[in-house]
């Protein structure tokens, strides 16, 4: 049985080469149940080669995969396996069937009680389309019923390839807030993605990968602090006072706006509030956008991993 203390998800030492292309090198990474992973990187970084490991489908050129306690190409993963929900890049359905009736089938073969069915529906916000065609829904709708899918059977790992390419803004953010309803029932969850912006509270660590290599991993303020990138702050109402101020010669960077190290940050705005006419002030750390940025521009400076082996959560 598995414990609170084991992961979901374990990578060990793991390489996967196709031939002479090294998709994946030195991956070691652990999920624990309820926690949410982002896997990020450029076009063939190799993230749908470490889906498809963990799924099954393809075998380690070397290294142990180990998901929900079973290697997942061995035959004892055939119990595993119905425990874990798989929403693909680029879903796609039988378009003339209604969302209910393709719930239904996929129902039907992964052997869950019809009544996940409705509850599922209603928990992405499509009970309102569920009897009309597939091919009525728009982009956001098809991911959500795609989601659905991926949740039957109250899976204990959710895979997640590229779920919100090709959703606008809105859409994205109620797909997040299924994906947050879904993480609450106490499901692990692993989403890969190269659309960064909005992705940044819902995920609990991150895996940056580039060529096959893991360049950084860890919570967001351990990415933050290993690449050490300024804070932001935005002020209003100094009227150019901050320009002219000695104090902020190295920080200032336009009128209102000033970088500054992480462990200045206090004191420089101890400062400002001290400063006349201040009317506004707002501290920025630095994005996943901006932290994903800086490692792979200092991808050929880092020749080892960081953090390869840390388990903490932000
Ligand atoms: N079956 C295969 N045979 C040979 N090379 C492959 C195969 N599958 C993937 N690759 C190569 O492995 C590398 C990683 O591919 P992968 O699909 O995992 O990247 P990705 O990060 O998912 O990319 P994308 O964001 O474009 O989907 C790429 O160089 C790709 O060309």
């Amino acid at each position: 049985m598995t414990t609170h203390s084991q992961p979901i998800v374990e990578l060990t030492n793991v390489n996967k080469h196709y031939d002479k292309v090294k998709a994946l090198q030195g991956i070691n990474l652990k999920v624990m149940p309820g926690e949410v992973l982002g896997l990020f990187g450029h076009n063939g970084a190799g993230k749908t080669t470490m889906m498809k490991l963990i799924l099954g489908i393809i075998k380690a050129t070397s290294g142990t995969v180990n998901v929900l306690n079973a290697d997942p190409i061995s035959s004892q993963a055939f119990e595993s396996r119905k425990h874990i929900g798989y929403l693909p890049e680029n879903v796609s359905f039988y378009d003339h069937l209604t969302g209910k009736e393709v719930l239904t089938y996929f129902a039907r073969l992964k052997k869950v009680p019809k009544q996940q069915i409705t509850d599922l529906l209603e928990q992405v916000g499509l009970t309102h389309a569920m009897n009309r065609a597939v091919k009525t829904y728009s982009k956001g709708m098809r991911q959500r019923l795609g989601l659905a899918q991926a949740f039957l059977g109250q899976p204990k790992l959710l895979l997640l390839d590229e779920p919100t390419v090709g959703l606008d803004p809105i859409a994205t953010q109620e797909f997040y807030q299924s994906v947050d309803k879904l993480k609450s029932t106490g499901a692990s969850i692993i989403l890969c993605s190269h659309v960064l912006p909005g992705v940044e509270q819902h995920i609990d660590k991150a895996i940056i990968i580039s060529g096959g290599k893991p360049l950084a991993q860890g919570s967001l303020q351990e990415l933050r602090q290993q690449a050490q990138l300024p804070v932001t702050i935005k002020t209003q109402g100094l009227n150019g006072a901050l320009v002219t101020d000695e104090r902020f010669g190295d920080f200032v960077v336009a009128a209102d706006e000033l970088k500054v190290p992480e462990e200045k940050n206090l004191e420089v705005v101890k400062q400002l509030l001290e400063m006349n006419n201040i009317s506004n002030l707002q501290v920025l750390p630095a994005d996943l956008e901006q932290v994903y940025q800086y490692y792979l521009s200092h991808e050929h400076l880092s020749q080892k991993p960081v953090n390869t082996t840390e388990e903490t959560k932000a």
